[in-house]
């Protein structure tokens, strides 16, 4: 049996009443998010109990169990939905996807039981990974987090098995949020992301990689998307952008990176500047310290925000700081000052991930990155004691990209 509660709905809890379900039921941690209580069979007046506090229930076994009460939910006024969820290879995802839909639309504070809160975890998650485009690394991510100690290895392994890895994912990277795609390119490990406005059709790249410029170019065409802008956000050294190429090959399109990159491009952004696309548009944050021309882009949709972080903030990492005008310290406040400034729930978008993960938010990194949950000293030294080797494409990727992955005639500023 078990039983996980955030913060918020302690608040509500008065203190004896709580002391004295504690007492019974222990009480972890916080836990994220923290409108979502997971729990196991209870007692029907501890169910009662409960659900004075909360304002949606969701019982995934059949109505015949012997540990569903009903009536003490209604009698305290919180909407009721049972949908029977028993993870197997056989589930039809249409299950999955009914409990996903339910947790999204039921009110908050929510109650997910089952026997163990073992299914009550996978479907929380589940619902996290239809919101937010997990990935089989971030549920891995996720589980060690938010302590769930209730997941079994091999409820976690079904769920996984249901979810595409980075490089599989196709459609939108969240729920509910047409906007941004992200691919990837296994070779570098870099994320590369397609943002479109849905009424105008005016799409950008941000980090595209040379190598999978037709990739990039089909999910464009396929979708009906004019690009207006292929951004980057800083001079990689790893891979070289597709930037120029596209551009040449398409004169339309603009390329664009920050003034402090030193880099060639038809625009050059600075912190505050907005790119606008469509009815979109991203603001730029200067966000130095991996390079001195790093920036970061948020997009603020209707349903979320993104920060397009690049190398400044990876998921649980963040970039070196060993070359390219790198700077520990300047890399701690740019991500202090200028990431977790934004909204908690902020979509972490960054350029690279090397263990299968896709995507993170803002209190997840501010919670658990373990570089820069460190004081600028700490992180400083950190850094300097990292000893990584190279990237191995360093001495054609840097030139490239200074060049914006092609050679540009200065008089003209035309690629040649
Ligand atoms: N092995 C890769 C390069 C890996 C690497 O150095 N990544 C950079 C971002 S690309 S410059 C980085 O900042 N990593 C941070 C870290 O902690 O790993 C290759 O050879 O391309």
């Amino acid at each position: 049996m078990g039983c996980s509660a955030g913060a918020p709905i302690q608040d509500k809890v008065k203190l004896e009443e709580l002391q004295n379900m504690q007492a019974r039921f222990p009480l972890r941690r916080p836990a994220l998010p923290g409108d979502i209580l997971l729990s196991g069979n209870l007692p029907s007046d501890v169910v009662g109990q409960l659900a004075s506090h909360c304002r949606g229930w969701l019982y995934l076994n059949e109505t015949s169990d012997e540990h569903y009460f009903p009536a003490p939910i209604q009698a305290a006024g919180c909407e009721l939905e049972v949908v029977p969820f028993k993870p197997s290879k056989d589930l039809p995802a249409s299950v999955v996807e009914q409990v996903a839909s339910c947790i999204a639309r039921m009110p908050r504070p929510l109650m997910i039981q089952c026997t163990s809160a073992n299914r009550a975890a996978i479907a929380m998650l589940a619902w996290m990974a239809k919101m937010h485009g997990y990935t089989p690394g971030c549920i891995d991510l996720l589980v060690a987090d938010l302590q769930i100690d209730t997941v079994r290895p091999e409820a976690k392994a079904w769920l996984q098995s249901r979810l595409p890895s980075l490089g599989e994912r196709d459609g939108p990277l969240i729920q509910h949020s047409p906007e941004v795609r992200q691919f990837f390119d296994p070779v570098s490990s870099t994320l590369t992301y397609l943002i479109a406005c849905p009424a105008t059709k005016q799409a950008v790249l941000i980090d595209p990689v040379l190598e999978h410029k037709d990739r990039d170019l089909k999910a464009i065409r396929e979708l009906g998307l004019n690009l207006k802008y292929v951004l980057n956000t800083h001079c990689h050294a790893d891979h070289v952008t597709s930037g120029g190429v596209i551009r040449k090959d398409s004169p339309q399109v603009q390329t664009i990176i920050s003034k402090n990159s030193g880099a060639q491009a038809d625009i050059h952004v600075q912190h505050g500047e907005k790119v606008a696309f469509g009815d979109l548009s991203l603001e730029v944050r200067a966000t130095p310290g991996h390079t001195d021309g790093c920036v970061t882009y948020v997009l603020k949709t209707q349903t979320a925000t993104f920060a397009f972080t690049g190398d400044t903030l990876l998921i649980r990492g963040c970039g070196r700081t060993d070359f390219q005008q790198g700077n520990s310290l300047t890399l701690h406040d740019s991500v202090h000052a200028q990431v977790f400034t934004l909204p908690d729930d902020a979509l972490v978008c960054p350029g690279h991930d090397y263990k299968d993960r896709g995507v993170s938010t803002v209190l997840q990194e501010k919670m658990f990155n373990p570089r820069l949950t460190k004081s600028p000293e700490d992180f400083a030294k950190f850094m300097e004691d990292l000893n990584l080797p190279n990237p191995k494409q360093i001495d054609i990727a840097v030139p490239a990209n200074m060049a914006c992955g092609v050679q540009f005639d200065p008089s003209e500023n035309l690629p040649i």
